[in-house]
């Protein structure tokens, strides 16, 4: 057996043209949304995902705004340039790209962000909201990675109502909004959140109909541990050496052989980045109709 392949540069693709008619609807009236990024030191695998974000708003005709600043930048520093993204009118949704240089408290800076303006949903005011409303319409932002998985595996009609799903890491952007997000009503799963200090992880793993990764150990997901039929969803990435090319060598969070066992995989790269850059220019597009 080889498992489906949950294609998140297809189901992207699909995302980012249902956005671009909902931008030309927004320009028409006179509102033009954009996205800012907020960039702090020179991380190669960050500035790439940046990149990616302002490419994506490019295609679906959202401006892109992008602040860099040196990895010596200090606490003032970035809570300036929060500042003044949070006053900057055509800067309709913002993100601060994270991890942040170490001895900068990522908390305080998130804190710092205008609510209504936070495309990524990690603002405490706006992840308040989701642990808030169990049940009902959202219409603050979604953290990007979490709406993301739900969206790939909704688009490939995989049910998650009634399902056991296990998650494997409890991390800020994904495991633990995930967590809230697949035990709404209406989405109606069950939920396991596994982390590092889990007795057995495997066990966890072998009783679940879907299984999300993303912890950043490569390979970590063995297939004696998946139910047969299962959806496994790989969100972990981690660099793992370099090509002879000089290019970056990459390892997600499941073995590839999980594929003979599973019923649907996402590959990665081309699963879960994609539409959390997605989801990012949906959230954006989302603030500026509120607007
Ligand atoms: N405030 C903040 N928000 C984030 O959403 C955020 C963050 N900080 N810090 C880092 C992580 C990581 N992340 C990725 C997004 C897309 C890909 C992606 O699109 N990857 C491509 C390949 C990467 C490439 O081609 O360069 C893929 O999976 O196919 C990867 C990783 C967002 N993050």
């Amino acid at each position: 057996m080889t498992a489906q392949k949950l294609d998140g540069l297809a189901a992207a693709a699909a995302i980012k043209a249902e956005l671009r008619t909902r931008v030309d609807v927004l320009r028409e009236r006179g509102v033009v949304p954009g996205l800012g990024t907020l960039l702090v030191g020179d991380d190669p695998a960050s500035r790439s995902y940046v990149s990616g974000k302002h490419r994506d708003c490019a295609e679906v005709g959202v401006e892109s705004i992008r602040v860099d600043l040196p990895a010596t930048a200090s606490r003032e520093d970035v809570l300036a340039a929060v500042r003044d993204l949070n006053a900057a009118p055509e800067v309709t949704g913002y993100i601060v790209q994270l991890p942040l240089p170490g001895g900068i408290d990522e908390n305080e800076i998130l804190e710092a962000i205008d609510p209504d303006k936070d495309a990524d949903g990690l603002h405490p005011t706006n992840l308040g909201r989701l642990v808030l409303g169990v049940a009902g319409e959202l219409t603050s932002p979604l953290p990007c990675t979490p709406a993301g998985i739900v969206e790939l595996l909704r688009r490939n009609d995989v049910a998650l109502a009634g399902t056991h799903v296990t998650v494997i890491g409890r991390g800020l952007t994904v495991g633990r909004p995930l967590g809230l997000l697949l035990t709404r009503k209406g989405i109606d799963a069950t939920v396991t959140l596994t982390h590092s200090r889990t007795p057995d992880i495997a066990a966890e793993v072998r009783r679940a109909d879907i299984v999300v990764a993303a912890v950043g150990v490569p390979h970590l997901v063995k297939p004696e541990w998946i139910k047969p039929g299962a959806a496994v969803v790989d969100v972990g990435v981690t660099r793992v050496g370099t090509t002879e090319s000089g290019k970056a060598k990459l390892s997600g969070d499941v073995d590839p052989a999980v594929a003979e066992v599973a019923g649907w995989l996402s590959p990665n790269p081309g699963g879960v980045g994609p539409m959390t850059r997605a989801l990012l220019v949906s959230n954006v597009v989302q603030s500026a109709e509120r607007a």
